[in-house]
């Protein structure tokens, strides 16, 4: 617990009415989550402005509220009035935590692919070193043997700290956490002390959010200075990069901490050598620092080879010895709908991946082209709300690899779905040939069924784009839908 005092001495400019020698209990950014003796801090967003709700606060029993426009308060309420309370909230919530990523070591991976991936990877190793391990992401956070849902990639900053302190408490010893570029530019990394960087790439997407590709490069670059900013509290820092990926000297010279590079075509402290990618697995010999380290993985795909290294860059880092690195690594099975099989006894290869970026699924369809003996059928989409530059480039993409292609819905969200489809077929159009033509269903159900019927044995069908998603996002409502689910279904119901 903090006093008001307390916290307002974190800020350079504020102004408070009412009872400064307050104590706040917990703090929240958002009404519904505030409880009696919270500090409640009104942000505007995209779609509502916090403001509005801080007479709701009051009423949940707020002790204080931070804003940054004048708004009607409830008698007995401390207000901190900041220019900024987004600024604001940034400062106070580490502190408010008592900076809990100090006690706990943090290792962050960024880039535009491979983040939930690598991160998996390198929890697996830690776990097998024996460590207790924290994990935030994509998919879910977990506290050590406690999975929990979320709502973003990274979190923001009050809920970050939160969980920081709660890994304290439980005993976590290393968290790892996807540090998405919107995180970085949002602040909500913000008192986060990092001990290790891990690059995998940047590629084409969120220009809607960054506007320009080197204000993307640059917010992953902001990562790197973090490692290895003034006034750590923690040694040992170190930077993970993927000297393959055309960005990787912004990171390394964003960085003044040990570098450790990694890469498959240049070269780099840890490479891969004799790589054989086969559908229901990858070998390779990584060789490194410790010599050579061959293993026999049941992931796939080359892009996979670029996560292991990078994940074994990690946990050298850490000190682990490279057989538990190689024990972990060979017994590692799959992240949830990354190149995820549905098996349902059907007599072709169905893989759920959740390539949503050109570089994903060119990725995701050249490892299917890389073990196909016959055609492949791509079903995709491109999320509404994203980055538009994207959908032709991934229309094009899909037509150079794949025989067949349905273009379909993901996430819609606010836009229309017809209308995102047709930002899809400028590049699908752009590679129709006599022989190679496409078809646009919009319901994403119709357009895998109809996939699977079309199927003949030993086809492949990638289905790409929402992977361990169970939801589609349209305009008014967010339906169940689970790719994995729903192709399990039609197979069952096309025997
Ligand atoms: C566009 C965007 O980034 N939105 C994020 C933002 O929400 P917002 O500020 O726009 O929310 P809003 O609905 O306008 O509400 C404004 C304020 O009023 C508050 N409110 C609202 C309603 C109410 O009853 N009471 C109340 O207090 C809200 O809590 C909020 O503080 O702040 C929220 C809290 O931090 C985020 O959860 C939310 O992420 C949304 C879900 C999102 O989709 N974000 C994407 C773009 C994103 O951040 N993605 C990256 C990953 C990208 C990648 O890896 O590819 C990520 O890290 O997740
Ligand atoms: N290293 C990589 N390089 C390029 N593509 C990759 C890489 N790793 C995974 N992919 C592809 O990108 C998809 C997403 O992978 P993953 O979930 O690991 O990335 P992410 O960075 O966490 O994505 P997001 O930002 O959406 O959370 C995979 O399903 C796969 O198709
Ligand atoms: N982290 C990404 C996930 C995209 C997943 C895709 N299914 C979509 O909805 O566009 C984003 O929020 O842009
Ligand atoms: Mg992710």
């Amino acid at each position: 617990m903090k006093t008001i005092q307390q916290l307002a001495a974190q800020l350079k400019d504020v102004h408070i009415t009412g009872d400064a020698g307050r104590e706040i209990t917990s703090l929240a950014y958002d009404s519904r989550a505030v409880k009696p003796g919270a500090l409640f801090v009104a942000l505007a967003g995209s779609k509502a402005d916090g403001h509005d709700f801080v007479a709701a606060a009051c009423r949940q029993g707020a002790a204080a509220v931070l804003i940054d426009k004048d708004v009607p308060v409830d008698p007995g309420v401390v207000v901190l009035k900041v220019p900024d309370s987004r600024a604001a909230m940034l400062s106070i919530a580490p502190y408010f935590y008592d900076y809990p990523s100090r006690k706990l070591r943090l290792i962050g991976v960024t880039g535009t692919n491979g983040k939930t991936t690598t991160t998996h990877l390198i929890r697996a190793i830690l776990r097998a070193a024996g460590y207790r391990v924290g994990l935030i992401g994509t998919i879910h956070t977990v506290i050590g043997e406690k999975t929990l849902p979320v709502k973003n990639t990274t979190p923001d900053v009050i809920d970050l700290q939160a969980l920081f302190a709660d890994m304290v408490v439980a005993g976590v010893t290393h968290v790892i956490m996807e540090v998405s570029s919107h995180a970085i530019a949002l602040g909500r990394i913000s008192g986060s002390e990092f001990d290790t960087g891990v690059y995998t790439n940047i590629t084409r997407d969120h220009l809607d959010f960054h506007h320009t590709f080197e204000n993307y490069i640059a917010a992953k670059a902001e990562l790197f200075s973090l490692v290895s900013a003034p006034g750590a509290t923690k040694g040992n820092k170190a930077a993970v990069v993927n000297t393959d990926d055309p960005a990787a000297a912004v990171m390394l010279a964003a960085c003044r901490c040990r570098q450790l590079t990694y890469g498959v075509e240049n070269p780099a402290d840890l490479t891969a050598a004799a790589i054989s990618v086969r559908a229901r697995g990858a070998s390779f010999t990584v060789k490194g620092p410790f010599g050579d380290l061959p293993l026999a993985l049941k992931i796939t795909g080359v892009f996979n080879v670029y996560n292991v290294l990078a994940a074994v860059g990690a946990a050298l880092v850490e000190g682990v010895s490279p057989a538990v690195v190689k024990q972990a690594l060979e017994e590692f099975a799959s992240v949830p709908g990354r190149f995820e099989l549905v098996d349902a006894g059907q007599p072709y290869t169905v893989i759920v991946d959740y390539a949503h970026t050109p570089d994903g699924l060119e990725n995701i369809l050249r490892t299917a082209r890389q073990f196909a003996t016959r055609r492949i059928i791509v079903v995709f989409g491109c999320g509404g709300d994203r980055d538009r530059t994207k959908r032709p480039i991934m229309g094009r993409l899909a037509m150079d690899y794949g025989d067949i292609v349905i273009a379909t819905s993901d996430n819609p969200r606010s836009e229309d779905p017809a209308a995102i489809l047709a930002e899809v077929e400028v590049g699908l159009k752009e590679k129709q040939t006599a022989a190679k033509g496409y078809e646009i269903i919009v319901d994403r159900r119709t357009a895998i069924a109809r996939a699977l019927r079309i199927a003949e044995p030993d086809d492949v069908v990638v289905i790409a784009g929402k992977g361990h998603e169970t939801y589609q996002v349209l305009k008014d409502k967010t339906i169940d839908f689970d790719d994995r689910a729903v192709a399990r279904e039609i197979i069952k119901e096309l025997n």
